[in-house]
């Protein structure tokens, strides 16, 4: 267990995102699969937190979880957020074999096993699990479609809207495959308390709305406009890790 101090950034030993060499990575067969049980009415609203657009979900009961993979015990869905580019050819944080997506989902959980809130859960060694998925232009996204209808309201920095039912599980791809390995936030404050689970299959969605992600605004009202796009951390050097597989 380390302590807060240890969990500092600066000279960080495992900050992410990485590019994962599909050939480097280690197939694990001690690797469960990931079991996900979302309930579409923890959903409260999405908010443009400046930075990106974010679905909160409540978290004070154990309704939204996932387990299994290569976690010891389950953990709470408390948010999720998108990273995108200006255009098609680049948008996601992470890499497979330097192939970049032009967008990627991350699905944020906390640990209540060790941790009594998400705030406290960020400062602890592997207090977060986050799940990413590919985004790549192809077929209409149907489930996506709903939240993309609701941009508009939250165009500007600080804006809210009321989200009442959504299932984040529509926007996983079906396949069950994915890498897992100890990284960080992407944002500040970058702490090195989370374990990664990059699916293998990016699920599709339409041109439409990808540009639907670029009309959100990094800006409150009445400043001059900054459109929301090129939210992505640039790589960060894998240095002593091994990102493992759950799939040959
Ligand atoms: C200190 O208080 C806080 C610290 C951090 C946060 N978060 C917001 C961040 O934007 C952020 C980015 C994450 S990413 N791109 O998945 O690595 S996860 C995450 S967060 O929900 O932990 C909230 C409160
Ligand atoms: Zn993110």
């Amino acid at each position: 267990k380390k302590n807060n101090s240890e969990l500092s950034v600066s000279g960080g030993t495992r900050q992410s995102p990485i590019n994962i060499q599909w050939r480097d990575s280690v197939y694990d067969p001690h690797l469960k699969p990931l079991k996900i049980h979302y309930d579409p009415t923890t959903c409260l609203y999405i908010w443009n937190n400046g930075y990106s657009f974010q679905v909160e979900f409540d978290d004070s009961a154990d309704k939204s979880v996932i387990m299994g993979g290569p976690l010891e015990n389950h953990y709470r869905l408390k948010q999720f957020h998108f990273h995108w580019g200006a255009i098609n050819e680049w948008g996601s944080e992470h890499m497979v074999d330097s192939k970049v997506y032009p967008a990627e989902l991350h699905l944020v959980h906390w640990n209540p096993v060790t941790s009594t809130s998400f705030e406290e859960a960020i400062m602890e060694n592997n207090g977060l699990v986050v799940i990413g998925v590919f985004l790549k232009l192809g077929a209409h996204h149907a489930g996506l479609q709903k939240l993309v209808d609701a941009l508009p309201a939250v165009k500007h920095k600080d804006t809210i809207v009321e989200f009442d039912v959504f299932d984040p599980s529509c926007l996983m791809p079906s396949c069950p495959d994915y890498w897992t390995y100890d990284g960080s936030l992407t944002t500040p404050p970058l702490t090195e308390s989370v374990t990664w689970i990059i699916k293998k299959t990016p699920i599709e969605v339409d041109q439409n709305q990808l540009e639907e992600f670029r009309m959100l605004l990094f800006t409150s009202a009445g400043e001059e406009e900054k459109r929301m796009v090129d939210n992505f951390r640039p790589l960060q050097p894998l240095m002593n890790r091994t990102v493992r597989s759950s799939f040959r």
